[in-house]
């Protein structure tokens, strides 16, 4: 069963479209937000995360990025406030980066592209029964988008960077108990929301994205660990670096993108 999707030449995010016509659709992510078109909504209160009984469970490589799935059969990890009309459960978050340091986040912002881009995915379970249910449904899902730029040493983000080894390869997956995601967030929480899309396939358009304005810093060493991953699996002869697992941005076609104070 070769690769449904990827992100090269044959099967990268230009060919999507052919298998997830949606890919053409009115509300596709990543987009480029320009702050200052962004309509600034007094109304928009502060993203409220109630991350401390989090319980992460693993960490995986699953051929795309690499994931730390969390335990979502309760509301013990759960973001609220902002754009949204009540909680959203935390299922998981996972990475998006590039080859060089130019390159590598999913939304732009006026044009110009982080590092990385981490993503915090959330679904709404008051409406919803399953993630499954709630990935296809228009108010189903809460990405939290944290850029992540090449500088000084982030702490925090060793725990993760530390153990990649051990998830070389698609399918790999290792127990990863006991890691708070909120050690990965900048000070300020300041964010622009607006309307979209997974930006992988199935390319839902079930997400409301919060993208926060300040990036974490990391720094280089940190982030060419992610590029020691691979998109293949460890049985199979080619080995394909992991890098540049983006989706370039997507039109807007009319959206409105609101800012936070
Ligand atoms: N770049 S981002 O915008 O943020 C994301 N892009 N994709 C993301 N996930 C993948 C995904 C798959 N599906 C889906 C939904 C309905 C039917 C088929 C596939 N929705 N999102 C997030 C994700 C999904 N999953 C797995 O989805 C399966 C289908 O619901 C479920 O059975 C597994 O239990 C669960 O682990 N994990 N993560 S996020
Ligand atoms: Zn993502």
């Amino acid at each position: 069963t070769g690769n449904p999707w990827g992100y090269g030449k044959q099967d990268g995010p230009s060919v999507w479209h052919k298998n997830y016509p949606v890919a053409e659709g009115d509300r596709q992510s990543p987009i480029d937000i320009v702050p200052h078109q962004a309509s600034h909504d007094p109304s928009l209160g502060p993203i409220v995360l109630n991350y401390d009984k989090c319980t992460s469970i693993k960490i995986a490589n699953n051929g795309h990025s690499v994931v730390v799935e969390f335990e979502d059969s309760d509301d013990r990890s759960v973001i609220q406030g902002g754009p949204l009309g009540n909680p959203y459960r935390l299922k998981q978050f996972h990475f998006h980066w590039g080859g060089k340091d130019c390159h590598g986040s999913e939304h732009t912002v006026a044009g110009n592209s982080y590092a990385s881009e981490l993503h915090l995915v959330h679904w709404n379970a008051v409406k919803y029964k399953t993630f499954g249910e709630a990935a296809t449904a228009p108010d189903g899902l809460a990405v939290l988008g944290i850029f992540l730029e090449t500088g000084d040493d982030h702490r925090w983000l060793h725990a993760i960077t530390d153990v990649l080894y051990t998830v070389k390869f698609k399918g790999s997956v290792t127990d990863f108990k006991g890691f708070n995601p909120k050690c990965l967030l900048p000070s300020s929480l300041h964010y622009w929301t607006y309307l979209g899309s997974l930006t992988t396939p199935p390319l839902h358009e079930s997400v409301t994205w919060i993208v926060v304005k300040d990036p974490i810093i990391v720094s280089e060493k940190q982030l060419g660990k992610f590029r020691m991953l691979v998109f293949t699996g460890e049985e199979e002869d080619q080995r394909i670096r992991m890098e540049n697992n983006f989706r370039p941005p997507q039109p807007l076609k009319g959206r409105k993108v609101r800012s936070s104070n």
